[in-house]
């Protein structure tokens, strides 16, 4: 199955304003409009003679009363599934000058990060309100070493600030994996972390941590994890993204974006065939194969919620 093409995307930029706190204004969309009542990140469309910036400043006095002083790219999200296709441009804002007032919106909330996902957002919102709450890169334990070197390298990655890690071992047998991610995760807990089980469905219910689904476990029902359980799934195509969709997945990991030595036989994607299958979905989604985080701002300015690798973020030779 291939992503519908389409020729142009209505372009769109949207504000993450965010206040000392770090909180995030949301602004409940007019009655009178498309997507009445839904929450939004202020903004609107960007006129033809604009620059994205200079649409945002405009936007944001027009329905806010405030100036725009520094605005910083978020994610830039390609979105085909709605009415009409659109390009949701988010920027972050931290740096403004007034006290925004709902001019043309219903009413205006500051958000804590982690309660984006709770209010009814359009559909092409849900990657960018991921942007803000989680983490941008996703590391991947290397196969072929022995336990004892993927816990010490585990550590070592929550040393260095990652915060959601994936442990595939298919050098060890189910029960050696679930063993190892039993030891490691009061550590994943003290940094505040998450740890996704590899394939192993009934490991991830009985430790309460994460899960990461490989692509041939998407037919599969849902696992039964609890709302703080990261749910996340491996997909290749439009029919995968699909069925993770359904299965109310977290976040998906897609490629290959580049080829890679691991998997040389598989085409890869290129950015425009990451943004074409991006567009076709609303989960948050790492991109993965050949990146490193040298990718991170190219992954965001198409779409993706961050990087996902092996080797690039792996601290051990
Ligand atoms: N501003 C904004 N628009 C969004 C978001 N998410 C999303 O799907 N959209 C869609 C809704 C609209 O179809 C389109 C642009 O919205 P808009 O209604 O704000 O445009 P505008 O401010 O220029 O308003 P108008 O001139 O049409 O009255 O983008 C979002 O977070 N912010
Ligand atoms: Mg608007």
């Amino acid at each position: 199955m291939n992503a519908p093409l389409t020729a142009s995307r209505l372009s769109v930029v949207a504000a993450a304003l965010t206040d000392a706190d770090g909180r995030v204004l949301l602004a409940q969309r007019p009655s009178t409009h498309h997507h009445a009542g839904l929450w939004e990140f202020p903004g609107g469309k960007r006129e033809q003679h604009e620059s994205p910036l200079q649409a945002l400043r405009r936007e944001l006095h027009e329905e806010l009363g405030i100036e725009v002083q520094s605005a910083e790219p978020l994610i830039c999200i390609p979105f085909d599934l709605g009415q009409r296709p659109i390009e949701l441009d988010v920027y972050q804002v931290s740096r403004f000058a007034g006290v925004p007032v709902a001019l043309e919106h219903q009413a205006l909330h500051w958000v804590e990060r982690r309660a984006l996902a709770q209010y009814p957002l359009p559909q092409a919102d849900r990657p960018a309100a991921a942007a803000l709450s989680r983490p941008d890169r996703m590391a991947v334990t290397p196969e072929g070493i022995a336990a004892p070197s993927v816990a010490e390298g585990v550590i070592g990655l929550l040393r260095a600030g990652h915060r959601l890690i994936q442990l595939r071992c298919p050098q060890l047998d189910a029960s050696a994996q679930r063993e190892l991610a039993a030891a490691l995760l009061p550590d994943v807990r003290k940094f505040a972390a998450d740890l996704l089980l590899n394939g192993d469905i009934e490991g991830a219910e009985r430790l309460g941590c994460g899960l990461h689904l490989r692509s041939a476990q998407l037919q599969q029902t849902r696992p039964r994890l609890a709302s703080g359980q990261i749910l996340s799934a491996a997909c290749h195509d439009l029919a995968d993204l699909a069925r993770a969709e359904a299965l109310r997945v977290d976040c998906v990991v897609l490629g290959a974006v580049m080829s890679t030595a691991t998997h040389p036989g598989r085409a890869a994607l290129g950015w425009a065939g990451f943004a074409q299958l991006r567009a076709c979905s609303s989960l948050p989604i790492y991109a993965i194969g050949g990146l490193c985080a040298d990718d991170l701002t190219t992954a965001r300015r198409h779409g993706a919620q961050g990087v996902a690798a092996i080797r690039a973020f792996w601290p051990l030779p």
